[in-house]
């Protein structure tokens, strides 16, 4: 039976990167017999240039009736002017909230080849394995109310959570933890925000339940600074909606770039969205240079949780670190020597190494 997979290309490099994955599933479908079905769909700017809507209906039914759901990006200089109703990015948080999806699993771990690439010391980020949970349909982002007032010279966002929220981002967190090293910081503002105080009841009542997981507390402002000087304090992090933007961009450094991060946008019965953390990325867009690594990872990931492929997976992510430990790279990998390649070719190399090798070294089969 063909695996019914909805892909959503989106804009600037989004589409670029969408290309990589789909070439990779393919590779792999061949390689262990699978068939996807792909239909591609409209969203972001790109729906807007087409329907005048960022999320058509049809994409919307399309999603529900998809076994999984691909995205590159949205978003663009191009579209940054519309009224908010009417931006891209409104399309992704609309698909995000129709399908329920209110965990994004955002795992951060530096492969080895790249470890002297990030910003950070090697001795910093050596050993570094981290899933950030963020909340991704509720707190300031779909909170109301949301305006402007005075004539347009003032404006209020709202940060609101009901209970149920928070006790089924908390439950995700835990269970996650327990498949992990059994450690969960919870990220929160308790010392200023109402809605934090109310998240750090819920994580401290649910605790009880998960006594076998060991958790802490710490503040949104600290948890900034420990990512970049011990992240690795850190196993499973589980935070609010914005929190959890903010900080996993930030961590993105602990890999040499946001290009590599992969997530997957969950609900409770499995249900799921891939998507790569980065966005459509303008200053590079249409010029065959984005790194397809986040987006490859994120179909790995879709292979994992939404079909059960835990080889086929790890075939994937055994096949990116064979590519780049021959010293591919794109170009915002900051990497002396080694070959330096576009999407086509980084993506190329890694197809190459899923038919060529079987599953050896896999240093990351279990967890993304
Ligand atoms: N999930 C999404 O669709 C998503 C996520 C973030 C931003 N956006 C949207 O994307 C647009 C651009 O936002 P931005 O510039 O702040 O963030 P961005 O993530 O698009 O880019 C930030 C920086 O990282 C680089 N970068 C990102 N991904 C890369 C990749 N795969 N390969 C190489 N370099 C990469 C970009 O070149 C840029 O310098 C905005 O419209 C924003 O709303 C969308
Ligand atoms: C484009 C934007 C709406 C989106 C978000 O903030 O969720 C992005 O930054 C992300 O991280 O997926
Ligand atoms: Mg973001």
């Amino acid at each position: 039976m063909n695996k019914q997979v909805v892909l959503l290309p989106g804009d600037g490099i989004g589409k670029e990167v969408m290309e990589s994955a789909k070439l990779v599933l393919n590779t792999v479908a061949t390689e262990y017999g699978h068939r996807f079905a792909f239909h591609e769909h409209a969203i972001g700017g790109d729906a807007i240039d087409r329907y005048g809507i960022p999320l058509p209906d049809d994409t919307i039914k399309a999603c529900q009736q998809a076994e999984a759901v691909l995205l590159g990006s949205v978003g663009g200089k191009k579209w940054d002017n519309l009224p908010a109703n009417k931006r891209p990015e409104k399309g992704l948080l609309g698909i995000r909230k129709q399908l329920g999806l209110f965990a994004n699993l955002r795992p951060i771990k530096s492969f080895p080849a790249l470890e002297h690439v990030s910003p950070l010391k090697q001795e910093v980020i050596s050993g570094s394995d981290i899933l950030i949970i963020r909340e991704l349909t509720g707190g300031l982002y779909f909170g109301q109310p949301s305006e402007r007032r005075e004539n347009g010279q003032a404006a209020v966002d709202t940060l609101y959570y009901q209970r149920y929220e928070i006790e089924r981002i908390i439950d995700k967190a835990f269970q996650s933890a327990r498949k992990r090293r059994k450690h969960l910081t919870s990220v929160d503002k308790a010392n200023v925000l109402e809605s934090s105080r109310l998240w750090r009841e819920v994580v401290e009542e649910k605790r009880q339940q998960y006594p076998d997981v060991t958790v802490d507390h710490l503040l949104v402002d600290a948890a900034a600074m420990k990512l970049v000087t011990s992240p690795d304090q850190f196993d499973v992090m589980v935070t609010e909606n914005l929190f959890g933007d903010i900080l996993s961009d930030e961590a993105s450094v602990l890999t040499g770039s946001l290009g590599m991060l992969p997530s997957a946008s969950v609900r409770s019965d499995g249900v799921g969205l891939y998507e790569p953390v980065h966005g459509s990325a303008p200053d590079i867009a249409g010029r065959g240079m984005a790194n397809p690594i986040g987006m490859i990872l994120s179909a790995a990931m879709m292979l994992r949780h939404s079909f059960n492929m835990e080889q086929e997976a790890a075939e994937i992510e055994s096949a990116v670190n064979d590519t780049l430990n021959e010293g591919y790279h794109t170009a915002d990998l900051n990497r002396e020597g080694g070959k330096l390649v576009g999407t086509a070719e980084m993506t190329e190399a890694v197809i190459e190494n899923i038919t060529t090798k079987s599953v050896s070294d896999s240093i990351c089969s279990s967890y993304f």
